[in-house]
């Protein structure tokens, strides 16, 4: 008997324990290399569903209670988009009708740019801004919020948290998905036993970056799966996989469907197999139907309009071949006209189980929707906040590498600017090198810290919309978690950097004196991620990577270091206001030459022309103890780049849709 064979007589005995004495999965078979491995899942999928199929008992997804299934229908939808200034706009969508009833796997077909995935962002709620016509559910006019209670997007690129291991990804999702009421117990065993039916059951230990393409495919049905939507919508599941992993995800959808769930995805150009598992598909052409019904009917229908598809040909491939144009466009209008751009139903399988839109109205009364009003996510924002918080640390300890490179980095730059500017700090002659050093640590703050955050959020910008969109968490708990995770490093790293430049470069040995540097280059340290977070929040990695730097060039200017505050022109006087390097430095003045400092000492030369440090502090227009106004300023800069920050970054998702 060969491993393949053990495996599947080992999880077909663990189902069969199951049945008798609660789960127990069978831990001891591990898969030897990867090709047993996908072989094995095929298998573990197939086995479940053959069972669920021949005892009810053994169902998969047990955990899920089965849907009533809810009926979409669309009327006259068009979606355009505009092409920017003055250059008008793209209609995608041309009025398309159409009906999906529930507990059916439906695809949508058609070739590439028809608006496939386009009718799904619309059908799902993603889209909004350019959308018209209507999309009933049940019967009723769709109410967004209540719709998307029901419902999951899994996006066509695997949108995963690639540093945490399968399990763990399911964990988090179980937790900001089930709301308080779910156990710890029944959260556990509903992730088992979505692992088990998908397959993962073996793989749960295992980094998600190190899944294979079909198993990263399963894994984001499985992370949606957790609070058991009735309707899923999946653009492409099917793309980039091999034939076997291909089955494997559709065999799922079908089970999925079968119990109450309406599955809804878009299909390139599915083999005949394949294509036999949907109950049902539309296809577009250029933004209209061309055929929506039932799988078999479509050679029938083909016939019907005259256009017979050949023998031996795949009926799919045929009317991707038509819907391309490969037979001409009058064909194309020929259909779409036969079709009525999809309000045609006399092509799907049963005619008579189609319920009207009042028979659906009767069969789910409005009551029962009202009394599901509540929020969008299914826990509170603060265990949303713990939850994220959670994931963030998993995240920063597997990413070690950036952690360890930001504190080599602060030991580094300290240790270089130490030696570089040796006890500069108590010479009477070397003042203006400690104002250098001063400028130099203010700059190491800002660009170190800044463009470490700049790609913060354009690296998580898809998995942010994925997981918003599906209700996992509000942007506002996500905001505060990337804030909260990040804060005892830079804290760290910040005191790391002060303790080392402090004492090298001989800076005056008074607590107090110390406290006021480091304060201040702490908050330097804040406003600098603000800023790259906020960029990032605008803009794209490359856009970012390059505004960052150049937006603190008339930081710079103003600050007061080459031109001193006193000569800067009147006509730029509002520049030294807005730019806080003007702050941070004046504030790190002040902590170091303010606060009556007495008499610097005057070893190295016979003169020392800033022996007295108020005569340098008047020089520098920088003389009055400053600090706390400083600070003040620092602070509600800081305040304010947060503020912006989170708008930014909440108008980046909603401007998406
Ligand atoms: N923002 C936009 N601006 C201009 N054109 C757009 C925009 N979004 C989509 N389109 C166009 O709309 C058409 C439909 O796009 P869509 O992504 O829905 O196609 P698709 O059928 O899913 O294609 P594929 O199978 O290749 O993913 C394409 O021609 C695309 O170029």
């Amino acid at each position: 008997m060969d491993i393949l064979q053990q495996e599947v007589r080992g999880i077909a005995l663990a189902n069969l324990s199951e049945v008798q004495s609660g789960p127990v999965y069978n831990q001891t078979t591990v898969p030897l290399n990867r090709k047993d491995s996908r072989n094995m899942d095929q298998a573990v999928i197939r086995n479940n569903t053959a069972n669920a199929v021949s005892n009810h008992e053994l169902r998969p997804f047990q955990n899920l209670p089965a849907r009533e299934p809810v009926d979409i229908q669309f009327k006259d939808v068009s979606y355009c988009v505009s092409l920017g200034f003055r250059k008008g706009q793209k209609e995608i969508l041309h009025n398309v009708n159409g009906k999906f009833p529930g507990s059916q796997l439906i695809a949508i077909m058609g070739p590439s740019g028809a608006g496939k995935s386009t009718l799904l962002d619309v059908l799902s709620g993603y889209r909004r801004t350019g959308v018209e016509g209507a999309v009933y559910v049940n019967g009723r006019i769709r109410n967004l919020n209540s719709f998307r209670r029901m419902t999951c997007y899994i996006t066509q690129d695997d949108r995963l948290q690639t540093l945490l291991t399968v399990v763990e990804n399911m964990r988090i999702a179980a937790d900001l998905k089930l709301g308080p009421e779910v156990s710890r117990h029944e959260k556990e065993s509903i992730v088992e036993d979505i692992l088990t039916v998908l397959g993962l059951y073996n793989h749960q230990f295992t980094i998600t970056k190190l899944l294979s393409g079909g198993q990263r495919k399963r894994l984001s049905i499985a992370l949606e799966l957790i609070n058991n939507p009735t309707i899923m919508f999946l653009d492409e599941p099917t793309t980039g996989l091999d034939s076997s992993s291909c089955n494997q995800v559709v065999d799922l959808l079908k089970q999925l469907a079968k119990q109450g769930r309406t599955i809804i995805c878009t299909i390139h150009q599915p083999s005949a197999k394949l294509f036999q598992e949907f109950d049902q598909v539309y296809v577009l052409s250029n933004g209209e139907c061309m055929y929506q019904g039932c799988t078999n009917s479509l050679v029938p229908f083909l016939q019907s309009v005259d256009m017979p598809c050949p023998v031996y040909h795949n009926p799919a491939d045929y009317v991707i071949e038509l819907a391309c144009g490969e037979y001409g466009e009058e064909r194309i209008q020929r259909m779409v006209m036969e079709m009525g751009n999809g309000e045609c139903t006399e092509w799907f399988t049963d005619k008579r189980k189609l319920l009207k839109p009042e028979q659906l109205r009767q069969k789910y009364p409005l009551k029962k929707i009202i009394e599901q009003n509540e929020d969008l996510t299914a826990t509170s924002q603060v265990h949303q906040l713990q939850v994220l918080i959670k994931r963030g640390i998993i995240k920063a300890k597997r990413d070690a590498t950036l952690t360890h490179l930001r504190i080599g980095v602060n030991i580094i730059i300290a240790a270089m600017l130490g030696f570089l500017f040796i006890d500069a700090g108590n010479e009477g002659s070397r003042v203006l090198d400690n104002y250098n050093l001063l400028f130099s640590i203010l700059m190491h703050h800002m660009m170190a810290t800044m463009m470490l955050t700049v790609l913060t959020f354009p690296t998580e910008m898809g998995v942010i919309l994925k997981e918003h969109f599906n209700r996992w968490y509000t942007l506002k708990c996500y905001y505060l978690s990337v804030s909260i995770i990040d804060l005892p490093l830079s804290v760290f790293c910040c005191l790391i950097f002060t303790i080392i430049i402090y004492l090298m470069s001989g800076q005056p040995m008074e607590w107090f004196r110390f406290g006021m540097f480091f304060t201040i280059s702490l908050l330097i340290v804040l406003i600098a991620q603000s800023i790259g977070l906020t960029i990032g929040a605008w803009f794209n990695v490359v856009n970012g990577t390059f505004l960052g730097p150049v937006l603190t060039i008339p930081m710079m200017m103003f600050a007061g270091f080459g031109v001193t505050l006193r000569d800067l022109p009147s006509y730029l006087k509002w520049g030294s206001h807005i730019s806080y390097l003007r702050y941070g430095l004046e504030g790190y003045v002040n902590a170091i030459y303010g606060e009556n400092r007495e008499t610097l000492d005057c070893e190295l030369k016979p003169y020392c022309h800033y022996r007295y440090p108020a005569k340098f502090l008047s020089e520098i227009s920088m003389e009055g103890d400053q600090f706390w106004k400083d600070v003040y300023a620092l602070c509600a800069t800081l305040l304010l780049v947060r503020v912006c920050c989170y708008f930014c970054l909440r108008w980046k998702v909603i401007s998406v849709r």
